[in-house]
């Protein structure tokens, strides 16, 4: 773990931004681009005003370890307790706001949370800027216009990722063996898969395309992941909490008719169904210690993306008093859509039959502010990219009736969305 010093000192200065024309990406300098969009809302930021980097636990460490999420609120107080902040808009994602990511397992480096030096958001009509400066009185008053028009990505070379297409259907077949001899009842399954371009990827790039195919979905960019998740982990606003619950997946059809066949042989697939089932039970088990009335629909509903269509269930939560947004973020993940039931056979499981490690992808990716507004992702349909390179991750629910040949096919079109977003012209 790290060891924290004491925090900096930060003066925060929030104000209301006239100026609602410019797009939100137009906004982002090139490097390190901090962002959460749906649509045309969201937040991005600039710069870093404190960095939290959040240690690996040792190998051995339990699955389901929650060390880094209380290591990440503990020392986020500690910036809270010293900061300075005056905020003129006082609504979600203003004042002191923190980006993270998290790991998806314990024992992976690259969980952080960035606190950023200028940030612009817009939310239900309203803009605002924030800026963050270690000194009283150096608050800048407006904002910097010197962000560079977004640079193609050029010619991408694709390579195959830690393991083969016939490795990885290997690894299914065996997982439906175990899960079929009563080991466990689901896991789910990723790969990966790199591209590399001939010069450093321009993630601002990718965030503009993404939010423009996936309106419906969360654009994020945050420590090197950048996607566009349909899957929303928690949402907390006062003590109200929402979550989306996604699992059960079929390509998007050809033509309309094709599409609709597709939509209702997924909702009325005894698998499916099941599958989606296990991901709510994770859900409603994980939040019923934290919460005080909980809303769960009985049956999943559709939701149809650019690439593929999922089941799903929106679940609402008003939470107990003092639970914070990190405290549920560390008691929902991994949920059953990410990671299996039960939660830590499928863990090691995981851990043993990829033959990679995750980093974050399906782990938390978000933003809190300083009243407890929050909103995390599961980090899906996403990439680490790092310069001219970017590591894909794609991955399905596998339960006992699972074919690996649809399964390699599932995580394909989940591939597109980032494969599209790194082609020039598509
Ligand atoms: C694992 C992924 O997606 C998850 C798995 C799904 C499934 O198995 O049907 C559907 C949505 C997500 O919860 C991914 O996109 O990589």
């Amino acid at each position: 773990m790290n060891v924290a010093l004491s925090p900096p000192k930060l003066f925060v200065r929030t104000v209301p931004l006239r100026d609602h024309t410019a797009g939100l990406v137009s906004r982002l300098p090139d490097e390190t681009p901090l962002a959460w969009l749906t649509g045309d809302e969201g937040i991005v930021g600039w710069g870093e005003a404190a960095r939290l980097d959040l240690g690996s636990e040792p190998e051995g460490t339990a699955p389901t370890d929650t060390t880094r999420f209380s290591e990440a609120a503990r020392r986020l107080n500690g910036l809270r307790e010293h900061a300075e902040i005056a905020d003129e808009v006082g609504a979600a994602g203003t004042g002191l706001v923190a980006f993270g990511t998290f790991a998806f397992a314990p024992t992976s480096p690259g969980s952080a949370l960035i606190v950023p030096r200028v940030l612009v958001g817009r939310r239900g009509g309203r803009s605002w800027l924030t800026t963050v400066s270690d000194e009283p009185g150096a608050l800048p008053g407006g904002l910097p216009h010197t962000a560079s028009a977004p640079r193609p990505v050029g010619p991408v070379t694709w390579t195959r990722g830690s393991l083969t297409g016939d490795a990885w259907m290997a690894a299914v077949a065996d997982t439906v063996t175990r899960i079929r001899a009563g080991e466990l009842e689901k896991a789910v399954l990723a790969r990966d898969a790199f591209a590399e371009a001939d010069s450093p990827i321009d993630v601002r790039t990718l965030l503009e395309r993404l939010r423009l195919r996936f309106p419906s979905c969360f654009t994020f960019s945050v420590n090197g992941m950048v996607g566009a998740t349909p899957e929303l982990l928690l949402r907390r606003e006062g003590d109200r909490l929402t979550s989306l619950v996604l699992a059960g997946t079929r390509p998007r059809g050809e033509d309309p008719d094709g599409d609709r066949r597709l939509a209702d042989q997924l909702l009325a697939s005894a698998k499916d169904v099941d599958e989606h089932r296990m991901a709510v039970d994770s859900l409603r088990t994980a939040l019923a210690p934290l919460a005080e009335e909980m809303e769960v629909p009985r049956s999943p509903s559709l939701l149809q993306l650019a690439n593929v269509q999922h089941l799903a269930t929106r679940a609402h939560a008003r939470l107990s008093p003092g639970v914070s947004a990190l405290d549920a973020v560390a008691a929902l993940h991994p949920t059953a859509a990410v990671g299996g039931t039960p939660t830590d056979t499928a863990m090691r499981l995981i851990a043993g039959a990829e033959g990679m490690d995750r980093g974050g992808y399906a782990g938390p990716v978000g933003w809190l502010d300083g009243a407890g507004n929050s909103e995390w992702g599961i980090a899906l349909r996403c990439a680490h990219v790092d310069g001219a390179r970017a590591r894909l991750f794609a991955g399905g629910g596998i339960v006992a009736q699972s074919e690996p040949a649809s399964e390699l096919a599932e995580t394909e079109s989940k591939f597109r969305v980032m494969r599209e977003a790194l082609t020039d012209g598509s």
